[in-house]
């Protein structure tokens, strides 16, 4: 474990002050990690301990002293309940009973079926006196009880008595009982039902039932009873056979609302590995919204200094469980609509490589505020301004790492198999200065700025706009730099898709979105289908500040198999922000690590354009096409890009849909723009082969093309 591990037990909340400014000399850090220890049983022991765990025969409750704990409360509450379950199970018995009676009496059976036949009259007089015998059993046994218990009275004496009524109590109850599905009986829900499904997991069955989560007939299994986790409830189900746990975490909304509570306050994860399986559900609501708290500091305000490689502290998920974000060998993508959080977030990931010495930054604020100043300390590369003067130095910039990530992969064809076992970066690599091969975070505030910029530049000899060079310059360092040691990180306030190119996207390992307006821009930046798999940023609310979804690269302490989670950042306001940057400028200056714009050392090599072409492929640079192109063909080829693999037919009816064109009016539309439809015998998923009218990708693209270049020319 580090020696400097802040402590994140007791958190403080804001406003809380760091204990000390000062920077402090670096002790060392030590590389390891915390591992539990497996349990050791005695030997005599030890097979029986291992068969009780592991048995499903052995309640959970009986191997897990919460599970235990739980249980006993459960049995405290059961049994205050009783008398008043009882009370009611009694009253219920009597209407019951009283119901069956009035049917028996009035003989209702063999009166409807007359009537149903048609025979009622002809029947009458049978039914007449069959009522009228009835009700004289009815009296006779009435005076039959009344004797009797005037006889038990006699004999027994009060007692007695009481034990008669008891015994008709207790079959009463048992009559009257809830049971699952009985119509008519079903209590009207009052008070909040979170707390209800906690103590009757009926209640839970029944929200499951609403949510049209599962059938009418089919129940839960509940796999670990209600506990109390943190400021909420946790529970673990199994769903029915074949029903999915990934369809709960998609109707979440459903669940909550069958729950009564908001959807923030309500966690579905699936269980997965071995203790887990596809229709296990793991359930957490919270008794409040979980956001609603101050937000807490950032535990690197305590760290003297922090190892890049170790995933860095960024924020906590509503259970309250710390979320680490690993940023080597992957790229973060943070976006949102204004104000909410991004450059937060964005200067959280920083924060963590700032204090580790060996780490290189590079700080393009294209933001121009102050939010960024204090990394300037620290930072190899820094600028802030949205001019073209700097779209143009961040090219540089650019070309420059491209040209470093080539050199640090020829250099590690050369190194030995020990110093480097694959053509990755490693940490006593990055660590070591001769290598000269440190982390290198790559920072872009507002990088939607130098994607939309048009200023011409002049690459071997070819006019390009400096927006699409820095799109093509940094999807390959996307794609190459990690294993390099390069780590991106982009914040954007406009997560559309013309503004971020789909292949620069795809290559973005991390994905971190706080609010944006709609569900297409929350897949922007989470990837596409994210919402209909239940995660949308448009949802969260604009008052959780720093509140986003995490699609994490690699493991985060919600488990490795999460496919994203919320998460709220940690608050680190400018104050705390300069602490950070003064101490990692302290740090590089022991280490001597101090270098190029922090060091007051600004001038940069020269800039080889022509190996940049050559890595990026010169066929990347291709004209900007969304411009030129009209609607709504630049958006089918955004679509398209956004499919990975391009289909060679694609159908109007799934454009129509994924676009939310009139499939009549996209028809016309693309008649008119040269591009005629066709019908291709399609074969479904189930095996069928069906005509389906559509276009042939390679039209649309000649359409495409022929409108942009006839634009052009006039
Ligand atoms: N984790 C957090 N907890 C509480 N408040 C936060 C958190 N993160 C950010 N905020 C608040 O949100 C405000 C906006 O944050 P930030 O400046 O990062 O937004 P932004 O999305 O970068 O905005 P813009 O698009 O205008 O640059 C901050 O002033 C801060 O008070």
């Amino acid at each position: 474990m580090n020696a400097h591990e802040p402590s994140t037990e007791g958190h403080e909340t804001l406003p809380v002050r760091a204990e000390s400014r000062e920077v402090l000399p670096a002790d060392p850090v030590y590389d390891a990690e915390l591992v539990e220890e497996p349990h050791y049983y005695s030997p005599r022991l030890g097979w029986f301990a291992s068969w009780w765990m592991r048995s499903p025969r052995v309640p959970v409750w009986l191997k897990s002293r919460r599970q235990a704990v739980q249980v006993g409360k459960d049995l405290l509450v059961s049994a205050l309940r009783a008398p008043d379950r009882f009370l009611g199970a009694v009253v219920r018995g009597l209407v019951v009973a009283a119901r069956w009676w009035r049917r028996w009496v009035t003989v209702r059976e063999y009166r409807e079926a007359a009537e149903s036949s048609e025979k009622l009259a002809d029947k009458f007089v049978e039914i007449r006196a069959l009522t009228l015998f009835r009700w004289k059993v009815t009296g006779a046994v009435a005076v039959v009880t009344l004797l009797g218990g005037a006889v038990v009275d006699l004999v027994y004496g009060r007692r007695g008595l009481w034990l008669l009524i008891g015994i008709v109590a207790v079959a009463l109850a048992v009559l009257g009982r809830r049971r699952d599905g009985s119509p008519g009986r079903k209590a009207v829900l009052a008070g909040p039902r979170t707390l209800m499904w906690t103590m009757d997991p009926q209640v839970l069955v029944d929200a499951f039932r609403d949510a049209k989560l599962i059938g009418k007939d089919e129940t839960l299994r509940l796999v670990e009873r209600a506990t109390r986790v943190g400021d909420g409830w946790a529970v673990v189900v199994d769903l029915p056979a074949t029903r999915k746990a990934a369809d709960v975490i998609k109707n979440r909304e459903a669940l909550a609302s069958a729950l009564a509570v908001d959807e923030v306050q309500l966690i579905v994860e699936r269980v997965r590995g071995n203790g887990g399986h596809a229709g296990r559900v793991s359930m957490w609501v919270a008794d409040s919204d979980p956001y609603a708290s101050p937000p807490l500091r950032t535990p690197l305000l305590a760290a003297q200094r922090w190892d890049a490689w170790r995933p860095v502290p960024f924020g906590r998920d509503a259970r309250d469980r710390r979320i680490d974000l690993p940023l080597v060998w992957t790229s973060l993508l943070v976006g949102a609509i204004p104000r909410q959080g991004k450059t937060f977030a964005a200067r959280l990931a920083a924060a963590g490589l700032v204090l580790d010495p060996h780490t290189r930054l590079y700080v393009a604020d294209f933001k121009a505020g102050k939010d960024w100043d204090a990394a300037g300390q620290v930072a190899h590369r820094f600028m802030s301004g949205d001019e073209s003067a700097h779209v143009v130095e961040l090219v540089g910039w650019l070309v420059e790492l491209v040209a470093e990530v080539q050199g640090r992969y020829r250099r590690m064809r050369e190194l030995d198999d020990v110093m480097c076992p694959e053509s990755k970066v490693t940490p006593e690599m990055s660590r070591d200065r001769a290598l000269g091969m440190p982390i290198t975070a790559v920072f872009v505030d507002e990088v939607q700025v130098p994607l939309e910029d048009r200023t011409p530049v002049d690459v071997e000899g070819k006019r390009l706009a400096a927006g699409e060079y820095v799109g093509e310059l940094l999807t390959w360092l996307a794609k190459k730099g990690p294993a390099a040691g390069i780590v991106l990180v982009l914040a954007t306030q406009r997560p559309d898709s013309k503004t971020i190119p789909s292949g620069l996207r795809a290559v973005l390992g991390s994905r971190f979105a706080l609010r944006v307006m709609d569900w297409r821009d929350s897949n922007i930046v989470l990837g596409e289908q994210m919402n209909t798999r239940g995660y949308d940023s448009s949802r969260l609310l604009a008052s959780h500040k720093g509140v986003g979804i995490l699609r994490p690269d690699g493991d985060t302490q919600a488990g490795a198999d999460v496919l994203a989670l919320t998460v709220r950042t940690y608050y680190m306001p400018n104050e705390d922000w300069q602490v950070i940057c003064q101490r990692g400028r302290a740090l590089r200056e022991a280490e001597g690590t101090l270098t190029g714009h922090a060091a007051g050392d600004a001038s940069m090599s020269a800039l080889d354009h022509s190996a940049a072409v050559r890595a990026i492929g010169t066929g990347t640079c291709r004209p900007s096409r969304s411009d030129d192109v009209p609607e709504p063909l630049a958006r089918i080829l955004d679509h398209l890009d956004e499919l990975g693999d391009v289909p060679e037919f694609v159908s109007t009816a799934e454009l129509a849909e994924a676009l939310e064109f009139d499939p009549a009016w996209l028809g016309r539309r693309l008649a008119e723009l040269g591009c005629q439809s066709t019908r291709e015998r399609v074969t479904s998923e189930s095996g069928k082969v069906r005509q389906i009218r559509g276009y042939l990708t390679a039209d649309l693209f000649a359409a495409a093309e022929d409108s942009g270049s006839s634009d052009g020319e006039l």
